[in-house]
């Protein structure tokens, strides 16, 4: 394999000024905001500064290839090499003195982020985790000494960012969240203003006239690299990438908010009044039907969504979900049908290796926002249709140690549920998704369907 690195130079890539910060250098960030960037008309008055979300790894491999890096778009006949180079700088995420640098230049206008849902720390009613202990240690930082502490979470950062901002009184700012949470925009606000108010209570009205947020509804699907990803750009370019990002050809963004300083053309964006349904038809479409094949078809033995939609038993449970959740969008029917059509074909392109194991993190996180809506919707109605209640069947069966591994941030949550009597964890996790006081009837059936799904595990 070559030894040799990408280079600028050699690739004729200027740096562009910086105008953008990014939080949480990970996958989706470089499949996404960084290629529609890359992409923009004006890209060469575009620049990313890129910070990483813990550890530095990514960003000394960056470094060392002066920001640039190999996107591979996975199109059906072949691989598709690309070098992106809208990051003009990436920074460990630890570098307060970067972080509050950029944010205290005018010439700053936006703020992307990719934490995961995780990383907003937030708590069950969806406000800042306070009982967090590095919350908490952030907060008792940024109040010692605001304007050069050590933090380490991202609304953290974000305060620590914006205290920088009203001090060197740099004008204003918009926050654009690109995570997979319904109203983004909303839960980035909820937890700044929550850090914010603990921190320096005057901040919050600096905050209310300077700092727009943007909510968004962002498409992708960009499964993690492997050393197999590596080689082939070796063989492609001739050149050793240790951060390649693969990646689908489609690709989707749709934001609500103001940009007050601005943003980059991004070409094929869409800018609307309200993502709601859009984002619904995302999250309860893909998101749900990733997270009901990381769960159900791990149990039954399969690796990859690929491999689990071409299991006409699981394809069956998938398009179940779809008929359900489609009564519940708000977009018209002949949308949600080329929607699935295309989901069909996204899923099975067998060139994207997208393991559920990965999708499965973070279940506590992701099935009552994934589910909960269409499924709660569905009791109001007095209707518990079997495609609604299988995915909360199929996460719990999880929980009780069947297919993909469980990891989730909130440990002694899940923990809890996996010990729990099966009646009593149905009753937990429906809760979750606002269902309190279930039927009996509705928790014997996702009983039923729990009983189910562990007897074809043992099979
Ligand atoms: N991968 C996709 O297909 C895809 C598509 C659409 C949206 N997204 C969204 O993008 C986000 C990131 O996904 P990804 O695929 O890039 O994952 P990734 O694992 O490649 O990167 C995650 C990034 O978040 C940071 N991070 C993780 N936990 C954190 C925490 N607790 N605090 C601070 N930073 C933290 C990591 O350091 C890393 O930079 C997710 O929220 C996901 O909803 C991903
Ligand atoms: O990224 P997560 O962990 O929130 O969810 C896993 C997948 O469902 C997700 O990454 C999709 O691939 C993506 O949302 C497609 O745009």
């Amino acid at each position: 394999m070559s030894e040799q690195r990408l280079s600028r130079q050699e690739h004729g890539r200027p740096v562009a000024p910086v105008r953008m910060v990014h939080l949480g250098v990970g996958n989706f960030f470089r499949a996404h905001q960084a290629w529609f960037t890359e992409h923009s008309q004006d890209a060469a008055e575009w620049g990313y500064a890129a910070f990483t979300g813990r550890s530095a790894g990514v960003a000394d491999d960056l470094a060392a290839q002066d920001g640039i890096y190999t996107l591979l778009v996975r199109e059906p006949d072949g691989d598709r090499p690309e070098v992106v180079s809208s990051l003009s700088a990436v920074h460990p995420g630890r570098d307060l003195a970067a972080l509050r640098g950029y944010f205290a230049s005018p010439e700053l206008a936006l703020v992307t982020s990719t934490v995961t849902e995780a990383g907003y720390r937030r708590d069950t009613e969806g406000g800042l985790d306070l009982t967090d202990l590095d919350v908490a240690a952030d907060i008792e930082a940024l109040r010692a000494d605001p304007e050069s502490s050590e933090v380490s979470t991202t609304p953290g950062r974000l305060v620590a960012g914006l205290l920088a901002r009203r001090g060197a009184d740099a004008g204003p700012i918009a926050l654009v969240p690109c995570d997979n949470v319904p109203d983004n925009g909303a839960m980035v606000a909820r937890v700044v203003r929550d850090l914010a108010e603990q921190v320096d209570p005057t901040l919050v009205d600096w905050i209310e006239a300077n700092v727009t947020v943007v909510t968004t509804m962002v498409d992708r699907i960009t499964p993690r690299g492997t050393d197999e990803d590596r080689d082939t750009v070796g063989e492609l370019l001739h050149v050793d990438d240790p951060q390649v990002v693969v990646t689908e050809p489609f690709a989707e963004w749709v934001l609500a908010g103001e940009f007050p300083r601005g943003r980059p053309e991004w070409p094929g964006a869409q800018f609307v009044d309200d993502v709601s349904k859009h984002e619904q038809r995302k999250l309860w479409l893909l998101n749900g039907s990733h997270s009901l094949m990381a769960y159900g078809a791990s149990i039954l033995g399969h690796e990859t969504v690929s491999a689990a939609i071409g299991d006409e038993t699981v394809r069956g449970w998938v398009e179940e979900w779809w008929d359900v959740a489609a009564a519940h969008l708000e977009v018209d029917a002949d949308e949600v049908a080329a929607y699935r059509q295309a989901l069909v074909e996204r899923f099975a392109n067998s060139r994207i290796r997208h393991l559920l194991a990965q999708i499965a993190a973070d279940g506590s996180q992701k099935v009552p926002i994934r589910f909960g809506p269409v499924l709660a919707g569905e009791v109001a109605a007095g209707r518990s249709p079997a495609g609604a209640t299988r995915p909360v069947a199929a996460w719990i069966a999880h929980l009780h140690g069947h297919g993909a591994p469980v990891t989730d941030a909130q440990q002694d949550r899940v923990a809890e549920v996996a010990a729990a009597e099966p009646a009593e964890a149905v009753r937990t996790v429906l809760g979750w998704m606002g269902i309190d006081a279930p039927a009996d009837d509705l928790v014997s059936q996702v009983l039923g369907q729990i009983a189910a799904l562990e007897a074809a595990a043992s099979s």
